[in-house]
């Protein structure tokens, strides 16, 4: 047994390199525990959504090894519910309701139809929908989309939450809301969330860590422990301390990249 107690995600020296020759990842190694809310950031392409999306067994390394909860992902994917995804585009089927919309999964699965009714409503109510079960996409805001898109993924009750960037697409103050009710519900169910982010407020405001990944290929460039409790202040000094260090971080490796 190589995986270490609790440990949720592990990259081990990971290398991406698409059939285009394009170097996604480099020697990509990093691990995730139980209950941590990690954010990748990083410069647009510098493969945080590939690293991501490896965590969820949708493309292979070339070089290296992914596992989740000790295993290969696709097993984890094909077996369990342990892992859910929440893209950038809200996706959802626009002939559905949102009740139905967050049905879906459950009903992909097989589960008793009474009791993923009953799970269905209780998350649209953690997400402040339970008065738009019968709505359609089309009659709601940007915002709504998403939180119907964030109840889907919580309806199975996943162990883990992969996120790639889904608040980048809202107005700042819905984008803010989002936030705060996310680490509510991360706190609540006690989920562990990986965050893609390029976004360096956002990526201080949510994470306990911050893997700061250079331009393309996509190395490790540094990892930011951010000692500060929840709710976080955004206007607080050490706040801004956190900004700044992580806006260096990524600075640096941007550098890093253009000089070598
Ligand atoms: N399926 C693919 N085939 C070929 N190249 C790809 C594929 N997917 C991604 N890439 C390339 O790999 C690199 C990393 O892409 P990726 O989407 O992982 O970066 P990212 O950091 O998430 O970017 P962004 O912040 O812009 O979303 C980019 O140069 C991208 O063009």
């Amino acid at each position: 047994m190589d995986a270490i107690q609790n440990e949720v995600v592990s990259f081990q020296h990971v290398s991406k390199i698409y059939n285009t020759g394009t170097v996604a990842l480099s020697q990509f190694h990093f691990s995730i525990k139980e209950g941590e809310f990690i954010s990748f950031l990083g410069p647009s392409g510098c493969g945080k959504s590939t690293a991501l999306r490896m965590v969820a067994g949708l493309g292979e390394a070339t070089e290296g090894k992914v596992k989740v909860f000790g295993q290969n992902p696709k097993e984890i994917i094909k077996n369990t519910n342990d892992i859910a995804f929440v893209f950038q585009d809200a996706n959802l089927l626009p002939w559905r309701t949102v009740l139905e919309n967050v049905l879906l999964p459950l009903e992909l699965r097989g589960a008793d139809k009474k009791r993923r009714k009953e799970d269905a409503i209780k998350v649209l109510e953690m997400v402040g929908l339970k008065d738009h079960l019968k709505s359609y996409p089309r009659q709601l805001s940007g915002g709504m989309k998403m939180r119907v898109s964030i109840a889907r993924a919580l309806a199975a009750k996943p162990k883990m939450l992969l996120m790639d960037e889904p608040f980048a697409a809202l107005d700042e103050i819905t984008r803010q809301t989002l936030q705060t009710e996310l680490l509510e519900i991360w706190k609540r169910e006690n989920m562990t969330i990986l965050f893609v982010t390029h976004n360096v407020y956002e990526a201080v405001y949510l994470s306990t860590r911050i893997a700061v990944l250079s331009a393309r290929p996509g190395r490790l460039s540094s990892i930011i422990d951010v000692d500060l409790p929840y709710p976080r202040e955004r206007t607080d000094e050490r706040f801004t301390e956190y900004v700044n260090i992580a806006a260096r971080s990524l600075e640096d490796s941007t550098t890093r990249r253009e000089l070598g």
